[in-house]
């Protein structure tokens, strides 16, 4: 019998393959792999693939900017970090490396729920202003408040609730591998320590340490999260919230009546439900929808600074990087992901001059050619 450590999977970049020669197999497939037959993970990459850019010239390209705004605060770059969870699997420093990075290069981080180290740790890596935090609604009020509390408390200045994980998406290579970081303590930074979880506790986590995981997994998600729900954790708040996760524009429009103050248009990296649309896909007509009143926000596909141009051109503000800032982590750790950063600007600066836009702002959709 073939068992899947025998079957290569395939590489969508030199980047990936050298991650997939470093890090345990079971890691490697977490990351890489997606739910499902992996027709959205795919799609992701295809729907990029469609739009060419129609370059403009003779426009004085000598000074290229690629500072943007994003709540009233400078951006050197129109993307963040996107929350990605476990980082320790990637890299014995995980989210520690990758801070440092986000401070170095003054991009923001968006600090997992799930993370590896917990949210003091990281934020003692980064600047208050790049701080951002990611927030599982937790079956337990109590615990979700508290997470909020620590990260007003912890100097974080926005807070994205991921809401399209009501469940986990069908993850097949992991249930073959027999694999889970949660059950194997790789994203626990953020509940071990917060005193609303350790009072859900029979022992502490010192004494039973696969109890507590459990329990970790057990209440991670909230499936009955919906809008009303959601006003209770707006309450709970002064700090803009985005919703992570919109596909659909009435849910954009539904954002935007419950005082949502940003949403990123996000299908999880094809790691949620398999079959749906493409983020970039779904762009436009929620960019029709929300006019501009609210940043959007994309991922799920970006893998180069082509990509971010062609998010932007169709209406996104900035975008998240996903998976190449791990793969560059796991590759050789801080230095790696410094590597990705820099790659993707230099892409970015240089497409934006080859195609005539000094600005972000410039970056329009007249700019693109659909074929
Ligand atoms: C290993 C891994 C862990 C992730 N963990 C989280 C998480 O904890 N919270 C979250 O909102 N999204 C999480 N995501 C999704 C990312 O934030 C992002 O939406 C996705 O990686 C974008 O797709 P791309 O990496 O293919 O560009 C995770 C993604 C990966 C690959
Ligand atoms: O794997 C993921 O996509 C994800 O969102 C997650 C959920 C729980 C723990 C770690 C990551």
């Amino acid at each position: 019998m073939i068992t899947a450590a025998e079957i290569q999977p395939e590489f969508e970049s030199l980047l990936e393959r050298k991650a997939f020669e470093r890090i345990r197999r079971e890691a490697f497939d977490y990351i890489a792999r997606g739910a499902g037959s992996e027709a959205t993970m795919k799609e992701n990459l295809g729907a990029f693939s469609k739009w060419k850019i129609r370059p403009r010239v003779l426009r004085n390209v000598a000074e290229i900017d690629l500072s943007t705004t994003l709540f009233n605060r400078k951006l050197s770059s129109p993307f963040l970090f996107a929350p990605i969870g476990v980082q320790r699997i990637a890299h014995p420093d995980g989210e520690l490396a990758s801070a440092r990075v986000a401070k170095a290069t003054d991009v923001p981080f968006v600090v997992s729920s799930a993370a590896s180290y917990s949210m003091e740790e990281i934020a003692s890596e980064l600047e208050e202003s790049t701080r951002w935090f990611q927030l599982y609604c937790s079956l337990e009020d109590t615990v979700t408040k508290s997470l909020v509390n620590r990260a007003e408390a912890n100097g974080y200045s926005a807070i994205v609730i991921t809401v399209d994980t009501p469940v986990l998406g069908i993850r097949e290579t992991d249930a073959h591998n027999q694999y889970s970081p949660l059950e194997e303590g790789d994203g626990c930074g953020n509940y071990l320590n917060d005193p609303a979880f350790r009072a859900l506790l029979a022992r502490p986590p010192e004494a039973d340490m696969k109890a507590a995981l459990q329990k970790q997994i057990d209440i991670i998600d909230q499936p009955g999260l919906d809008w009303d729900e959601l006003k209770k954790i707006r309450r709970m708040t002064k700090l803009p919230i985005l919703l992570k996760g919109i596909l659909h524009p009435e849910d954009a429009k539904l954002a935007l009546e419950h005082n949502i103050d940003g949403i990123i248009v996000s299908n999880h990296g094809g790691r949620q439900l398999d079959h749906c649309i493409a983020s970039l896909d779904a762009l436009p007509d929620i960019a029709q929808v929300i006019q501009k009143r609210i940043p959007i926000l994309l991922d799920s596909g970006i893998r180069t600074g082509v990509d971010v141009f062609k998010a932007l051109a169709l209406g996104a503000d900035a975008v998240l990087l996903g998976r190449p800032f791990i793969y560059g982590l796991a590759v050789n750790g801080e230095a790696g992901v410094r590597q990705v950063i820099h790659k993707i600007r230099h892409e970015l600066e240089t497409s934006m001059a080859l195609a005539g836009a000094r600005t972000i702002q410039e970056i329009n959709s007249d700019l693109l050619f659909n074929s």
